[in-house]
């Protein structure tokens, strides 16, 4: 079943002609429910505009996009923010959490913005369970200046996850970490995707994150130029050697 679907979706910056710049050039696009896509590409080939449409951050200039059979055209400002708080979850390169809050008040802080707000017992029993499955449920009462990087953003999946998103969405989830930090992060995450059939999307320019994946875009120039599933890839290492060489040549391909 296809949790999101983009047709035919266009997005141009700028009004004129002499400055506008197609982010995205007609694009097709699915997204099944219960898979891990990673979106890589060049720089500026519009992996970023892509995940805000999506997510109905921002809108297409033409073109559209399904969550389910709901057109995220059809809804208001309003509707579209209660739908991205219902239905997903948002994981950033800069975890943004909130300096003054520990652990658990900002894990648990979504939650105050949702229509089906938990009672205080289950919303922190559920914040608990999802700690413990990234393994920091004794971090719950530290405040995000004593975590290390990698402690930080898996507090900042967990607050993605705590109003049990649909799709969870990574823009560069390991941008600020270093790779031993990213691996725990992408392990994570893959577990997420596996154990709890969790849809996630992840844009990242790293082979070594979007091998975690089980299926990678590959972006350039506003156009999907390459679709890839990995799992026919047994090995790790094979996958990552793989990605390299597809962005390169793409790279190299369209220079
Ligand atoms: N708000 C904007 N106004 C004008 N142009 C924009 C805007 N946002 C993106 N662009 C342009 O659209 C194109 C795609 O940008 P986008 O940020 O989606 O690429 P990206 O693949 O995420 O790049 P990077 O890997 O460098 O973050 C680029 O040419 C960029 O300059």
């Amino acid at each position: 079943m296809n949790i999101l679907t983009g047709k035919s979706i266009t997005k141009k910056f700028g009004n004129n002609e002499k400055n506008s710049v197609y982010a995205l050039k007609s694009i097709d696009v699915t997204f099944e429910k219960g898979s891990f896509t990673a979106i890589m590409g060049t720089s500026g080939s519009g992996k970023s505009t892509l995940l805000n449409m999506i997510s109905g951050l921002d809108t297409p200039t033409k073109g559209s996009l399904f969550f389910k059979d709901i057109n995220l055209k059809e809804l208001d400002d309003d509707e579209l923010t209660s739908l991205r708080n219902k239905y997903y979850g948002f994981v950033f390169q800069f975890f943004h959490l909130i300096p003054v809050m520990n652990v658990m008040d900002n894990i648990t802080l979504p939650n105050y913005f949702t229509q089906e707000k938990r009672n205080e017992h289950s919303l922190k029993k559920r914040a608990r369970s999802i700690l413990n499955d990234l393994g920091i449920e004794q971090l719950a009462t530290s405040f995000p200046s004593e975590l290390s990087g990698g402690q930080q953003q898996r507090v900042a999946i967990a607050r993605a996850l705590i109003n049990q998103p649909e799709i969870l969405l990574a823009d560069e989830p390991t941008g600020s970490l270093d790779s031993n930090t990213s691996i725990l992060v992408m392990e994570q995450l893959q577990r997420l995707n596996s154990e709890h059939k969790q849809t996630i999307i992840t844009v990242t320019h790293d082979a070594k994150v979007a091998a975690y994946a089980d299926r990678v875009l590959m972006m350039h120039d506003g156009y999907i130029v390459e679709e890839q599933t990995l799992s026919k890839l047994d090995h790790y290492e094979n996958k990552v050697m793989y990605l390299s060489q597809l962005l390169n040549s793409i790279g190299r391909k369209n220079k």
